[in-house]
């Protein structure tokens, strides 16, 4: 649930404070200052008017015109200045909201849950797309307070002119007001609603505008029937948007034709009021500008209410993300994760992704002990890399523990935990970085540090490619952005092959060697059998005397292992050295069996 409007109003009052608090103070003296000109204004003609009209000049005519002239250049000026204040006002806001939201999304949500939980990605979005807003919101809310002081200024003067005509006026602005209310509601529910359309919509954008797709778009020809999603996505959301639109031109146009009315009849009554002798000529100039000024910062009034009101709805997902529960518990006095001494222990462990989902991890119990090199292996979906993610405390265990030295994870700092792990994931990332950069992020501290990149990359057995690239590490690992050095140059940026990737990849979890646990999930699966045996060569050096998890469908890549564990169903099925294992005569066998007959045959 997104918090209520008040809730929403004072994180966005907070975060306009946080952003300035001087352009805050000075945004709103310009406002208020902009609210009254044109009362004053009004008021100084009527003054004005009533002098000239009556005794001729009088002693005062001179201060009023200095006044007139002097409230028509601030009403000239205040604009621009109003204007240029909500802006920079707008833009500090959105770095301010834009830096916590995704403070939030790293420093708040530890786990992988919540990038899972398709609600809570509309509401990201919903949130990212409200911080990006800040102008919007800031501009609008002050709008509506500079509306409100302009409408209380011009209520007043026209209430000592006729106070039933006021309230009639007000009477017909009323209606509007309610109207943007629950339209405006309405439309904050509606970007909620189609949240999901809209993902899908970017999805297949991303999708036919992609190089990654390109490749199976064009050779499976589904081009068209992608646009075809897109477009229906599309149509679908323009469908409820345009309901919306009809909904309130039906009420909009109907409320703003009984304003023009109101505003006729009380001219009617103005000038026959004067021609009776009831109203001087200056009462009635007053009067005219009276009754078009509160109508006028009546729908200014009902206007900004209803963007602001949807916007503090939509900001109220901002708010709702910095205050979402965290998604993993973190306890306020974390066990320190210290240098791993003993070993890692999986005790019983059980793991779904959530209720709805089948069991993962059955009851496995395992123990990875300081300085063994442990190798996992199964079939695909066992749940290999889901054991990976627990280890990392992505997720925690729905039952059971994992042990660091005998201390559940639950009680550590996951962030201290990760700092002690060093890890090449399945799906590890391309960067469109730089290659240093690419292989820097294993290790932040190594930003600038040459060597100790250049170390890592060599380890992997990358080192020559990467210095061997137009501008060796500094040259960027894609296509999709440039450098500004090479902004003018079409050959800029590079791709490297899976292989080459893989690499690098393999080159940021060396960065991090040194760490107490390395874990590598499918390290050279991409690779060609030489490089294969060259990284495994490689990994194997690393992992002398390391803490080590491996991963791999190749079991040659394994059988040097201090153990090997094989799971099954959700549990551990067969554990040992790899001659255990081969003499058990059980699924490592069969499978060792089947990929070396595999290697033999093609060798004949
Ligand atoms: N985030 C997720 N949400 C729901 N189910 C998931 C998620 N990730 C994995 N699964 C499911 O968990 C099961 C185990 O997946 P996992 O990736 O751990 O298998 P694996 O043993 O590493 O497989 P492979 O050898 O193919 O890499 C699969 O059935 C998969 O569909």
């Amino acid at each position: 649930m997104a918090p209520d409007l008040l809730t929403s109003a004072r994180a966005a009052a907070r975060a306009a404070w946080d952003a300035s608090p001087r352009l805050l103070i000075g945004y709103l003296v310009v406002m208020a200052a902009q609210g009254l000109a044109p009362v004053s204004v009004a008021w100084l003609t009527k003054l004005v008017i009533d002098d000239l009209a009556g005794s001729g000049a009088t002693a005062r005519l001179a201060p009023l015109a200095a006044g007139l002239a002097v409230a028509g250049l601030a009403t000239a000026a205040l604009p621009q200045l109003a204007s240029y204040t909500g802006r920079e006002l707008g833009r500090r806001f959105t770095v301010r909201a834009t830096e916590r939201l995704f403070a939030a999304t790293t420093e708040r949500f530890l786990g992988l849950a919540r990038f899972e939980d398709p609600r809570f990605l509309d509401r990201m979005r919903l949130a990212q797309q409200s911080a990006g807003a800040g102008e919007g919101l800031v501009s609008g809310f002050f709008t509506l307070a500079q509306a409100a002081i302009t409408l209380v200024g011009f209520v007043g003067s026209l209430l000592v002119l006729s106070p039933v005509m006021t309230l009639i006026v007000l009477a017909a602005g009323a209606p509007s007001l309610a109207v943007q209310v629950r339209l405006s509601r309405r439309r904050a529910e509606l970007a909620m609603e189609m949240g999901p359309a809209e993902r899908r919509q970017f999805f297949y954008g991303n999708l036919l505008s992609s190089v990654a797709a390109a490749k199976e778009v064009r050779l499976f020809g589904s081009g068209g029937f992608l646009r075809g999603r897109l477009l229906g996505e599309l149509g679908q959301v323009n469908a409820a948007e345009r309901r919306m639109d009809l909904r309130e031109l039906a009420s909009e146009g109907g409320l703003s034709l009984l304003g023009a009315a109101v505003a006729g009849g009380g001219l009617v009554w103005a000038i026959l009021s004067a021609g009776a002798g009831a109203l001087t000529v200056g009462d009635v100039s007053l009067f005219v500008v009276g009754v078009a000024s509160v109508q006028g910062a009546l729908n200014a009034l009902v206007g900004s209410f209803g963007s602001t009101h949807q916007n503090l709805l939509m900001f109220g997902h901002h708010a709702a993300v910095l205050t979402a529960e965290p998604d993993l518990p973190v306890p306020a006095e974390p066990v320190a994760t210290g240098p791993l001494e003993h070993g890692v222990e999986l005790r019983d462990v059980w793991f779904r992704y959530s209720d709805e989902h089948p069991w993962i991890l059955r009851g496995v119990s395992l123990r990875i002990p300081r300085g063994a090199s442990v190798a996992l292996v199964g079939l695909n979906g066992a749940g290999k890399s889901t054991l990976v993610k627990l280890l990392c405390r992505f997720y925690d265990p729905t039952r059971g523990s994992i042990l660091w030295d005998g201390v559940d994870l639950r009680e550590m700092d996951p962030a201290a935990l990760r700092e002690r792990i060093s890890a090449v994931f399945q799906d590890h990332m391309h960067y469109d970085l730089s290659a240093a950069d690419n292989v820097a992020i294993g290790d932040l501290s190594a930003l600038g540090a040459e060597d100790r990149i250049r170390e890592a990359a060599g380890l992997a057995g990358v080192h020559e490619t990467l210095a061997a690239l137009p501008r060796g590490y500094e040259t960027l690992l894609t296509r999709t952005f440039f450098s500004e050095e090479d902004r003018e140059d079409p050959e800029t940026g590079v791709v490297l092959s899976g292989g080459q990737w893989q690499r690098v990849a393999l080159a940021r979890a060396f960065l991090r060697r040194g760490r107490d646990l390395m874990i590598l999930d499918e390290p050279s699966s991409g690779l060609d059998p030489e490089a294969e045996a060259e990284v495994h060569a490689r990994t194997r050096a690393q992992r002398e005397g390391a803490t080590s998890l491996l991963i791999s469908h190749r079991l040659n890549t394994v059988r040097d292992a201090d153990l090997i564990v094989v799971l099954r169903d959700g549990v551990v099925a067969e554990r040992g050295r790899h001659d255990d294992l081969m003499a058990a005569d059980g699924d490592y066998a069969r499978l060792f069996r089947l990929q070396s007959a595999g290697y033999q045959e093609a060798a004949r």
